[in-house]
């Protein structure tokens, strides 16, 4: 029936209380059903809603753990908290770095002391922790675990950002996830933002920049700015590059502290191997001076992998062997099969020797 076809009456009659009602139920229904599928269909659509769900699981767990309860996140801020290290199950340690005992001293008076004992000058501008620390030097000289011992020294928190949290992101919120970075630190502090291969992601600013870098760029520097009006914030940016002369010139002015992390001369080489060495089932025979003195311009992360080598050729030495007696055994047997001897008893090749005996 059409509208026009209804009579007059049936339309100007007022409506009844149940008509009234019936009718605010089927809008609230309907109002409700168009909200979750629109919520359903953008949630669906966006590609980044599976990791941000995994994040704020990750960031919610994290933050029980380190001892952050009752600070209210944005989504943003969950995001970023789920690159959070808690400096109390941090594995390195000094104790795990060998032959840079000259840095860690310098780091320990000039950015753990303030940290560790704030208290003393409480209210000075002047006894804070630099609010920039840069490491640079070749690669697997250490400089990240030097980041992670400081901040486990300094009881702070660590955020380990990879240039690409940030940069990977849709336009709009890679300045949202920047903002974050920061707000979240300030809301854990003390902490401090670490960056490795700080220069992909702050490098020389130039004319062909994406705008959207420019601007995160920008904000980043003047939020990072930001940290200096209270005297009470114990936030430190510490980045780590292989290439300082890639550092936009205005990342380096915000990073007073500067440490040279190069490659290890002989007697920090012979630190180094006595340290990855330790533990180890070492021969009388091994001279570590001597093996120092031959491994010039190895980083400490390649002395690592020299003696992982020569501990997996020791059992790869020892497999072959055993591989080959049992190809000469078996050749042995169908000799003396073929010859009709009966073969010789009580040989034993599944007996597990000693690979120092082969
Ligand atoms: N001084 C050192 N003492 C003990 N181990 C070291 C030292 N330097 C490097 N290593 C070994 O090398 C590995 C790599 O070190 P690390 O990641 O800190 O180097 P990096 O300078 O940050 O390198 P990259 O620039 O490639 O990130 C460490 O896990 C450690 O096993």
């Amino acid at each position: 029936m059409l509208f026009k076809d209804l009579p007059r009456e049936a339309l100007m009659r007022p409506l009844s209380r149940n008509e009234v009602v019936g009718m605010l139920v089927r809008l609230t229904i309907f109002g409700a059903a168009t909200y979750y599928s629109i919520k359903w269909v953008v949630e669906a659509m966006d590609p980044t809603c599976k990791q941000k769900n995994q994040a704020k699981k990750r960031a919610e767990q994290l933050m029980k753990r380190i001892g952050v309860e009752g600070v209210k996140l944005t989504e943003y801020e969950m995001n970023i908290a789920s690159h959070l290290v808690d400096p109390q199950t941090m594995k390195v340690s000094w104790r795990d770095i060998a032959g840079l005992d000259e840095i860690i001293n310098e780091l320990q008076d000039t950015v753990i002391l303030p940290f560790q004992k704030r208290h003393l000058l409480t209210g000075s501008k002047l006894f804070q922790p630099p609010k920039g620390v840069l490491l640079f030097g070749p690669p697997g000289c250490g400089k990240t675990m030097i980041a992670k011992a400081t901040a486990k020294a300094s009881g702070c928190k660590f955020i380990n950002l990879q240039a690409s949290t940030l940069t990977d992101m849709w336009y709009g919120e890679s300045q949202k996830l920047t903002a974050a970075v920061f707000s979240l630190a300030v809301k854990i502090q003390p902490c401090i933002i670490f960056i490795d291969e700080i220069e992909s992601f702050l490098r020389n600013r130039s004319s062909l920049d994406h705008e959207a870098t420019a601007m995160m760029k920008a904000q980043f520097m003047s939020l990072w700015d930001g940290l200096d009006t209270s005297s009470t914030t114990q936030v430190m940016v510490m980045g780590a590059t292989n290439r300082p002369q890639d550092v936009d010139p205005a990342i380096l002015r915000r990073m007073p502290a500067t440490f040279h992390v190069g490659l290890p001369n002989v007697r920090q080489r012979q630190d180094i191997l006595k340290l990855i060495l330790a533990g180890e089932n070492l021969s009388n025979a091994i001279n570590l001076k001597e093996i120092a003195e031959k491994t010039e311009g190895y980083s400490g992360s390649d002395l690592r992998e020299l003696c992982r080598d020569a501990a997996m050729y020791r059992v790869r030495d020892y497999v072959r062997k055993e591989q080959m007696r049992q190809i000469a055994q078996q050749l042995q047997d169908s000799q003396d099969e073929e010859k009709g001897k009966i073969p010789v008893a009580g040989v034993s090749f599944s007996s597990c020797q000693d690979p120092e005996e082969i």
